[in-house]
């Protein structure tokens, strides 16, 4: 399997298992001063993934399980439909390319409006929907506490993040492999939380006139706090658009298990490792951005496993041309007062450190731009922590940014992808069993808003909540 693809109705893939709500409100995009609020109403309901609260871990593998197999069957790309999507799309279609990415703010001023948007997000902070009306009156407060902590960060990196600018790079660069393959397309970034927003993208595909569309978050893992995340906002979108609903769309879910992908990261780590001493003797530390331990075990996100089967398929690869060396996981970047993805990337360098671990290799593996958390948290904090904790020898992997064998691999994900392009509209009568249960629902978010009183309710946690953001 190269990458897991779907349509955006998400019929094989997020209305069976992701349950995302039908009753969807109309959307209010709010400008204030350099302020946007994405007022997206969704149904709490969206974020049982996967597993119901009782389910047992066997039920959730089932469920994760069906995921795999869902894509395995029909919706997951073949290299030998390439050729046939070649043939048959490039003469008679205005083919369009979505990068989806997170965004990040452009200067100072740009941070609490940036954290605000993030926080709003219902996919970010995940509340009890009798709780929803409290997502933006919490996500205005977590914004003003968090930001002076945050402009920190973005002013060692030079003022403000610099997705913006490697996102529209790498844009370009797709366009242009795309390109070299005969295949001429348009491609528009797409942002979650910053400028240009997903809406500004979609509607100059509308203008554009595009008849098909492939979609490609950034992010080679899947994540309901990221991809699953912007892939709401779409079909949201799309939904309530004629045009749109119309429009046949391929959705690339993840591609961390593409070998073009899986041969750059071991590349990069192969030129950085040749710039030791003693290479053999470096440990490769490999640090993704966290997600909160809920997401994976009671939501369902199959983030984790991809990552770790991501690490292996690296590992296997530098294994093949001879490299042996230890390697470790660690997830970093954790906000707030819950329980993130353990090991911690801080707590995991101490104790190597204090081990006797002498040279290490830190390679950031969620994301495939510079950004904050590795400009500043890895590149700044992580390594002065590593230093302190008696490592001598510091490697950072650089982000795969441009890298054209890697920008060519996602060129061949939008080429393969394009034979499951499908509307919305098309594919109704599937969603149809995707209806939820009224009563699961209603057990469900009785039980979650007495929890979430009672937790909010808790001294330790306001503590802890107070602790973390600053
Ligand atoms: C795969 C990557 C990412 C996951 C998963 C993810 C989840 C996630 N993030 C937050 C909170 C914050 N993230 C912030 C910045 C940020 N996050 C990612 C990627 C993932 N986030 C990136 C690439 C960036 C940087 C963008 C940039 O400006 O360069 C921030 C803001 C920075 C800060 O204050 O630390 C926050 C806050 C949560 C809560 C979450 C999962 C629930
Ligand atoms: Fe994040």
């Amino acid at each position: 399997m190269e990458a897991a693809a779907a349509s955006l109705s998400g019929s094989n893939i997020f209305h069976r298992n992701y349950r995302f709500s039908r009753s969807i409100n109309r959307s209010r995009y709010i400008a204030s001063g350099s302020r946007y609020f994405s007022n997206s109403d969704l149904n709490t309901q969206n974020h049982s993934v996967f597993k119901g609260p009782n389910l047992s871990n066997v039920q959730i593998q089932k469920r994760n399980l069906r995921l795999q197999t869902n894509c395995a069957l029909g919706v997951c790309t073949f290299p030998e439909n390439v050729m046939e999507s070649h043939h048959s799309h490039v003469a008679e279609e205005k083919l369009g390319v979505l990068l989806l990415n997170l965004g990040g703010p452009e200067t100072l001023n740009d941070v609490q409006p940036f954290l605000y948007n993030l926080f709003a997000d219902p996919d970010i902070i995940r509340l009890p929907r009798l709780l929803r009306f409290l997502q933006r009156p919490l996500a205005k407060l977590i914004s003003v506490l968090r930001a002076p902590k945050s402009k920190e960060g973005y002013a060692a990196i030079g003022g403000g993040s610099p997705l913006r600018k490697i996102t529209d790079e790498q844009a370009d660069a797709l366009r242009m492999a795309l390109e070299a393959k005969n295949i001429h397309a348009n491609v528009y970034v797409g942002m979650r939380y910053w400028f240009p927003f997903t809406e500004e993208a979609i509607e100059q595909i509308k203008r554009d006139r595009i008849t098909k569309l492939v979609v490609l978050p950034l992010y080679p893992q899947f994540s309901i706090s990221t991809t699953g995340s912007s892939i709401r906002v779409l079909q949201r979108i799309f939904k309530e658009d004629a045009y749109l609903s119309r429009l046949p769309v391929s959705v690339i879910l993840s591609w961390y298990q593409r070998q073009g992908y899986i041969n750059s990261m071991a590349d990069l780590i192969e030129k950085e490792l040749g710039k030791f001493a003693k290479p053999e003797e470096v440990m490769i530390f490999f640090s993704a951005h966290g997600v909160p331990v809920s997401y994976v075990e009671e939501a369902g996100d199959p983030y984790k496993d991809q990552m770790e089967e991501c690490i292996y398929l690296i590992m296997q690869e530098l294994k093949a041309r001879g490299i042996g060396n230890d390697h470790t996981l660690a997830y970093q970047s954790r906000v707030g007062p819950v329980q993130w993805l353990k090991p911690y990337t801080d707590e995991v360098l101490v104790e190597i450190g204090q081990k006797g671990v002498k040279s290490l290799l830190a390679v950031p593996i969620s994301f495939v731009s510079e950004h904050i958390e590795t400009l500043e948290e890895i590149d700044m904090e992580y390594k002065h922590l590593a230093l302190e904790s008696g490592i001598k020898n510091w490697g950072r992997v650089p982000a795969l940014g441009c890298n054209s064998l890697f920008i060519t691999d996602l060129a061949d994900a939008v080429v393969e992808a394009l034979p499951s392009a499908k509307a919305l509209s098309a594919s109704t009568e599937n969603d149809k069993e995707a209806e939820y249960d009224p009563l699961r629902y209603l057990v469900k978010m009785f039980f979650g808003s007495i929890l979430a009183f009672l937790l909010l309710l808790t001294p330790k946690v306001v503590l802890a909540f107070r602790n973390s953001l600053f």
